[in-house]
């Protein structure tokens, strides 16, 4: 069974599906919005081992002809030079404007495949087949799109929405633990920028988080998330305002990403890190209780997640802060909380208050 998720963007709508076993649904799915033709389905070796096969038989069942590219694994191929590899890729499988991308794979394969797509003849349609906890509940939706360069996060890339999402839940099952937790990160995201009754049912189900067998509960846990994002990317779709709550723990967590050398934290942990330094931000400066403060900390710790980066130094981390897409006028700009559920934008700490609060996390 498919549950769906609209997301509300004028002409450019689509339909997030979630279920689980319907990876083969895919080649009917692209055939409903009118996609039609060649494709190019992008994936890396990890995901393609897997479910490139079921993928492409659906694909050329449904009557599109289908290539596939296969890169390495990780988040140092969210870089330039595989957006060149792939162009070539997109030209063998002889894509023309009607032609499509399908990204199947992480949030990695999705915003380089996205990125190509929204580039690569002045953009073509794609398709976002997430494969990941974090991909499922956060980088499939919403339509950014990019990569990284050496000085940071996600600096080139576009706003550049898919023809749909198709998450299936059994994916999960061969998804390694690290990666999951990771994904665990931007869910908890949710509950403190949007939806405190969410974050209290996440506290609640710690364990029964663990379990991907769990179809019930992960079935809520994804919707939810989609739910949220999709609510706000609705209201803001080119982070104007109040998109940028969705970036809460991103400030530091994208310095220590590029600090650390990419991949040494993944996204996620590198979030849940940003998340406790914004929480501690929050505390000085918004009114976020002791108790709230603490209760953010703790469900980052219970989900085995990192909340601290040994090793890594301010001055470093507040130069990798200074290309960071939210500072204007070299000052990083956070996005904190007054209560668990409601969040700011564009705030800014304090200078000395900034690396004191690294210094104590
Ligand atoms: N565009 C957005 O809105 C947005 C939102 C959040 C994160 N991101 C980006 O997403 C990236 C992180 O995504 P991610 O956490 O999915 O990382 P990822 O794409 O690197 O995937 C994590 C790891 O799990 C493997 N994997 C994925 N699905 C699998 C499966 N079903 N079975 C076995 N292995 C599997 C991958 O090969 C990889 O090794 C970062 O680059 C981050 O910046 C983008
Ligand atoms: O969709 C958004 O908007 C987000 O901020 C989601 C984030 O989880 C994600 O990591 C995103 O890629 C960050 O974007 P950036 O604009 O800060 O690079
Ligand atoms: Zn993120």
């Amino acid at each position: 069974m498919l549950y769906d998720v609209p997301v509300n963007l004028g002409e450019r709508s689509y339909q997030i599906h979630i279920g689980a076993g319907v990876l083969d649904r895919i080649g009917g799915l692209c055939a409903d919005v009118g996609l039609k033709g060649k494709c190019l389905v992008i994936t890396d070796e990890n995901v393609g081992g897997h479910y490139a096969e079921p993928v492409l038989q659906s694909l050329e069942g449904a009557g599109f002809s289908a290539r596939l590219a296969t890169l390495p694994p990780g988040e140092q191929t969210k870089c330039g030079d595989q957006v060149f590899s792939l162009y070539s890729e997109c030209i063998k499988a002889g894509l023309d404007r009607k032609s499509f991308v399908v990204a199947l794979g992480g949030g990695v394969i999705g915003d380089l495949a996205g990125f190509v797509a929204a580039t690569y003849l002045r953009g073509i349609p794609f398709v976002q087949v997430p494969t990941s906890l974090l991909s499922m509940v956060d980088s499939s939706v919403g339509g950014k799109t990019g990569i990284n360069i050496p000085e940071g996060k996600n600096l080139v890339g576009a706003f550049y929405q898919p023809q749909l999402v198709l998450a299936d839940l059994d994916t999960l099952k061969t998804l390694p633990p690290r990666e999951y937790a990771a994904g665990l990160a931007e869910v908890v995201k949710y509950g403190i920028i949007y939806d405190a009754p969410f974050f209290k049912t996440l506290e609640e189900n710690i364990h029964a988080l663990a379990d991907v067998n769990n179809s019930e509960l992960l079935a809520k846990m994804v919707g939810r998330s989609c739910e949220v994002k999709a609510e706000v990317v609705a209201q803001d779709e080119r982070e104007g305002g109040l998109r940028a709550i969705l970036n809460f723990g991103h400030t530091v967590g994208h310095a220590v990403e590029n600090v650390a050398g990419y991949g040494t934290y993944v996204h996620g942990e590198a979030v849940a890190i940003g998340s406790v330094y914004a929480a501690r931000a929050s505390a000085e400066l918004t009114g976020l209780s002791k108790e709230e403060t603490e209760r953010i900390e703790q469900i980052f710790k219970a989900l085995g997640l990192p909340v601290t980066a040994p090793g890594l130094e301010w001055p470093a981390l507040r130069e990798a802060l200074t290309v960071d897409k939210k500072t204007i006028g070299g000052m990083p700009k956070f996005v904190l909380a007054s209560e668990i559920g409601a969040v700011t934008f564009g705030n800014e700490v304090p200078e000395a208050l900034m690396e004191t609060l690294w210094n104590g996390l």
